[in-house]
């Protein structure tokens, strides 16, 4: 079966509409649109549909933050990044033509099992280290990877989704963006940032999917800042989590960004060795 794109080059060539796509159950809602589970007639291909109203596109003014999300995605091509089909539009409405992730949100799989197995937590890094080295190759900084943003597909595959945050840049980035929890104290400080805020945000998440939280949490918004400021990183006692994992997550939560561990060397590190699944699946 071939996949929407395959037909034509992005856009560019197959123009789509409603008509094409039988639309089944919904699959969620976000801040901006709901997603469908939907077919595409012709092939059957079982795709997501996101419909996003262009009234509240207007009145967020985020119109241009869209388009980029929608541009930088249709170029990305990875195993480990949600596939953007294509688009279309009508007089109300914006449709987005995703890859369907069977596995719904990583973030449910957290706190449905609390934490992750290091089998797990490991494999789910390796496939974050090698989508973003991707990622950074094309110039892309994505900038807000969480687990909500993190998807599953059918054979449990990580996949990157939601790009509404990234930026294609070459040089150093000075804006604010994101939830405080995975932020970088480059970025806390809007200082000037640039690829190795994503390498942070590793660090945090591979905390979380062991500790089940994030390392820097707190009652307010004004100690998480304090504590990532502070790099404030403890480490409960806990069966599950290795000296090694420990020492990946050490290694990736520095402050000084240049002294960050680098995607190479996350996928060289003996804990991503030892227990990451080279296929990228995880069977639950
Ligand atoms: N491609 C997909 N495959 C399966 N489920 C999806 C897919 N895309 C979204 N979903 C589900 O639909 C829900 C809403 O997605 P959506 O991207 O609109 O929301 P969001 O991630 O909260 O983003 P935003 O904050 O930008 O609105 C998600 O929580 C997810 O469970």
């Amino acid at each position: 079966m071939i996949s929407p794109s395959e037909e034509g080059e992005g856009n560019s060539k197959r123009k789509w509409s409603l008509q094409d796509f039988e639309i089944g159950k919904p699959l969620g809602k976000g801040k901006f649109g709901r997603v469908y589970l939907a077919r595409e007639v012709k092939s059957k291909y079982i795709v997501a549909l996101k419909i996003i109203f262009k009234e509240q596109l207007e009145k967020y003014r985020i119109h241009h933050q869209l388009r980029r999300e929608m541009e930088i995605q249709t170029s990305l091509r990875h195993p480990n990044i949600l596939r953007l089909y294509g688009w279309f539009h009508d007089s109300e409405r914006i449709f987005l033509i995703l890859e369907y992730a069977y596995g719904g949100e990583l973030y449910n799989e957290l706190r449905k099992h609390g934490h992750f197995s290091e089998e797990q937590a490991a494999t789910y890094i390796a496939s974050l280290t090698t989508a973003l080295a991707y990622c950074h190759e094309k110039h892309v900084i994505h900038r807000d990877i969480k687990p909500e943003n993190l998807l599953l597909d059918h054979e449990g595959r990580l996949k990157i989704a939601d790009f509404g945050w990234s930026v294609q840049s070459r040089s150093k980035r000075h804006t604010m963006c994101g939830t405080l929890d995975y932020l970088a104290p480059e970025m806390v400080e809007n200082k000037a940032h640039d690829y190795a805020v994503d390498n942070w945000t590793l660090g945090i998440l591979c905390y979380e999917f062991l500790y089940g939280a994030p390392p820097f949490e707190s009652e307010s918004q004004s100690d998480t800042f304090k504590r990532i400021m502070k790099v404030d990183l403890s480490f409960p006692s806990s069966p599950n989590v290795s000296m090694e994992a420990r020492n990946l997550i050490s290694r990736l939560l520095v402050k000084d960004s240049s002294k960050r561990l680098s995607l190479q060397k996350i996928m060289e590190h003996p804990w991503i060795i030892k227990n990451a699944n080279p296929t990228g699946t995880c069977k639950k």
